[in-house]
């Protein structure tokens, strides 16, 4: 490396734009250099001196302190991502950098020389908080029909993966509705495409409804929609079905000026341990079949045939 003076790496080291700690095993922070850009940092030199666990709640403390002593016991570089509001850590001017809860990247560094007398590891930290939000609205296209807001076949495929895992590992019950809406083309043909796809967003408004905050509702085909009820056996999931179809045939639906009556066709299974994807979804498709063949506006259930369930 170049020979720099020691006035001159002082001055590099502080015009670092990203801020970077050096941090004590226990949890104290030992010095604080560089971070610059004051539009993504905070200056946070009045935390020197003090300890994690008095500038912020225990838990959280505890969390980087843990990682602190990870990258030590480790003896490498570790990377990890959190959230912070550093506006409210004790000692912070929260006037002094961005406002409300940051996303960061920081990789942990293990030190070799003793800091104060103790290990100690550089934190270097990162603001990637446009970068994550861009990611997450990413995620959430990538997972969403974006006509009605449900998830998409891709999502439903692999919470039914998840569901499955559960239930092998846990024995955890769940159970899959598959909705369609009986005579669907007619509405299509008679009001057109757009009051079709109003259709679709209001049975979806309907029926979300119905659900639980952890029901999982995708929208897997142009008017046939998925339910996968985590924790819920057969016959529950029957009753949730059941509730579906009558509110349906009860009230019309309001599209503009048209009030359409519309009803829907459902069916019931129960994943089994030895389902894989395609057999669970296949045996849903069979209740459907039953009950559109039956006369539409009813609810099937598809027997498993699995007595290890
Ligand atoms: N408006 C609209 N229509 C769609 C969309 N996706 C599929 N469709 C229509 O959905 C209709 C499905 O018709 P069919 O499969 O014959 O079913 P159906 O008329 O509901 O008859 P049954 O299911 O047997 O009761 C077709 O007219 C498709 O064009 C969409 O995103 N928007």
């Amino acid at each position: 490396m170049q020979d720099f003076s020691l006035a001159q790496l002082r001055e590099i080291v502080s015009l670092l734009p990203d801020p970077a700690f050096i941090l004590g095993s226990d949890g104290s922070y030992i010095a604080y250099l560089g971070g610059v850009e004051s539009k993504s940092y905070h200056d946070v030199a009045p935390l020197v001196g003090q300890s994690l666990y008095q500038v912020m709640p225990k838990e959280q403390a505890k969390w980087f302190n843990d990682q602190i002593n990870l990258a030590l016991n480790q003896g490498e570089v570790m990377t990890v991502e959190y959230d912070l509001n550093v506006g409210q850590i004790i000692g912070v001017d929260d006037q002094s950098g961005p406002e409300g809860v940051l996303r960061f990247e920081g990789k942990v560094v293990p030190l070799q020389s003793l800091f104060n007398g103790q290990r100690a590891v550089l934190w270097l930290t990162r603001n990637i908080t446009r970068r994550h939000k861009l990611e997450q609205k990413l995620l959430t296209l990538s997972q969403t029909d974006v006509l009605t807001g449900f998830y998409n076949r891709r999502y439903l495929l692999n919470s039914l993966k998840q569901q499955l895992h559960l239930k092998r590992r846990r024995r955890q019950p769940a159970s899959i509705i598959l909705i369609d809406i009986d005579y669907f083309k007619p509405i299509n043909d008679q009001f057109g495409h757009l009051i079709g796809d109003a259709v679709l967003k209001e049975v979806c408004s309907r029926v979300k409804l119905v659900l639980r905050t952890e029901d999982i509702a995708a929208r897997i085909g142009g008017e046939e929609f998925i339910l996968l009820l985590p924790s819920t056996q057969m016959a529950e999931a029957m009753v949730v079905a059941e509730r579906i179809r009558c509110d349906f045939e009860a009230m019309p639906i309001q599209c503009g000026e048209h009030s359409l009556q519309i009803t829907v066709s459902a069916g019931v299974t129960e994943l089994m341990p030895s389902d894989s994807v395609s057999s669970a979804l296949n045996r849903v498709d069979k209740a459907l079949y039953s009950a559109k063949s039956s006369g539409r506006n009813r609810v099937c259930s598809s027997p498993t045939n699995d007595n290890t369930n």
